[in-house]
């Protein structure tokens, strides 16, 4: 198969190289950029030297029709523009950005403050979050693949909201993320001498992630009340911690929420229940696909406490987007993504 990459010099276009580069089912990748024409890529990234030195090609709509695969890690505003001509004239479509993800085309408009997508654009693309949408996704000629935080956040809280286990009008969901989460561009945000040594709050109560997680939430589960939901940044590169924290319903043990996180996700290979987990983190997941979960009920204040781990670049945007395409093929689903953690 033969995949494009539109934005391969980011964070996720990177994530989206070194995956692929092991799918067994992966014989041409190319790369395609706005602003480089030209330019060898182990030129520009000398740690894939002998691996990807071929040059970036420009973007070019019916060069881009000749692909298996269009993966666009560009971002959201750009997305849209540079997918929606390309829907149903070849290629599978897969948007790492939020251009496609909302329904609601005012909603976009409101949290992400730019022009939406044509709205059969929308009307037509499939939310990736595998676990939950696999019968879509396999029928999908476009994918928005999920946020990073929604797939850590909706991984974890989707059973439990779905079995109406604990009380989402309380919900409170806390969630830290590394500075590759915030792409490659240079700003005061991500500026090393304001990360280092700080965790900051971002956002806060108008985080864009806000409405995709509501909108999956009645889309896979209930309609819910609206959530509280916030966003730090962490001096780390990579990796996504989300805690939740939610009263049980009346007579729900935690032993019951382990029993629904565990029976829906028995199968999944990417989806790891843990146990005893008194102490876990993102290096657990560090580069690699999986999610890891944990449940704890304090008998004091009948709250439980929900949490999950993922690499944001990986399960949180390139490697979900590679186990999409993968079920779209009818491919293994692991294919390119059996790498373990780095732990250390
Ligand atoms: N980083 C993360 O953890 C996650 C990111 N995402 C989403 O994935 C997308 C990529 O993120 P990330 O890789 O971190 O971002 P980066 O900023 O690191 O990279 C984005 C790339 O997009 C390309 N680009 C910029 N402007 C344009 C344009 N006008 N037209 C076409 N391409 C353009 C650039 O490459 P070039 O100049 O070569 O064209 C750039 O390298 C974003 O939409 C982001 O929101 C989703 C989940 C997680
Ligand atoms: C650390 C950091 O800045 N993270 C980004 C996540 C970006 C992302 O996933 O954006 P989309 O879902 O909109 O594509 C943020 O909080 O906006």
């Amino acid at each position: 198969m033969k995949v494009g990459i539109i934005g391969a010099s980011g964070y996720g276009g990177l994530e989206l190289i070194r995956l692929l580069h092991s799918h067994p089912e992966i014989k041409k990748i190319e790369l395609f950029t706005s602003s480089e024409e030209g330019t060898v890529f182990s030129h520009k990234y000398s740690h894939l030297m002998n691996i990807i030195d071929q040059p970036l090609q420009k973007i070019e709509h019916e060069t881009l029709a000749n692909y298996d695969v269009i993966f666009s890690s560009a971002p959201a505003g750009v997305a849209s523009q540079l997918l929606a001509p390309l829907l149903g004239i070849g290629p599978m479509l897969i948007d790492l950005s939020g251009d496609f993800r909302l329904k609601d085309l005012s909603s976009y408009e409101q949290w992400y403050k730019k022009t939406p997508a044509p709205a059969h654009a929308v009307e037509q693309s499939v939310y990736g979050l595998t676990e939950w949408n696999r019968e879509a996704i396999q029928q999908a000629a476009l994918i928005a693949n999920p946020g990073c935080y929604p797939t850590a956040v909706l991984l974890a809280l989707l059973p439990l909201v779905k079995e109406n286990l604990i009380d989402v009008s309380h919900l409170v969901i806390d969630a830290k993320s590394g500075v590759s989460g915030a792409g490659n561009g240079l700003n005061r945000m991500t500026h090393y001498s304001e990360t280092n040594e700080n965790t900051a709050i971002y956002k806060i109560n108008e985080h864009q992630h806000i409405p995709e997680i509501e909108q999956a939430f009645s889309m896979f589960a209930q309609d819910t009340p609206p959530i509280t939901f916030n966003t730090h940044l962490v001096p780390m590169t990579r990796g996504i911690i989300a805690t939740s924290y939610a009263p049980v319903k009346e007579g729900v043990t935690e032993a019951q929420l382990v029993q629904c996180l565990e029976e829906k996700y028995a199968e999944e290979p990417f989806v790891r229940v843990l146990h005893e987990a008194s102490k876990f983190g993102t290096n657990q997941v560090y580069g690699s696909n999986y999610c890891d979960l944990h449940v704890k009920v304090d008998p004091r204040t009948n709250r439980a406490t929900i949490v999950s781990v993922i690499d944001n670049l990986v399960k949180g945007a390139a490697g979900q987007a590679i186990q999409n395409m993968n079920v779209q093929f009818g491919f293994e689903e692991t294919f390119g993504l059996t790498h373990v953690p780095a732990f250390i």
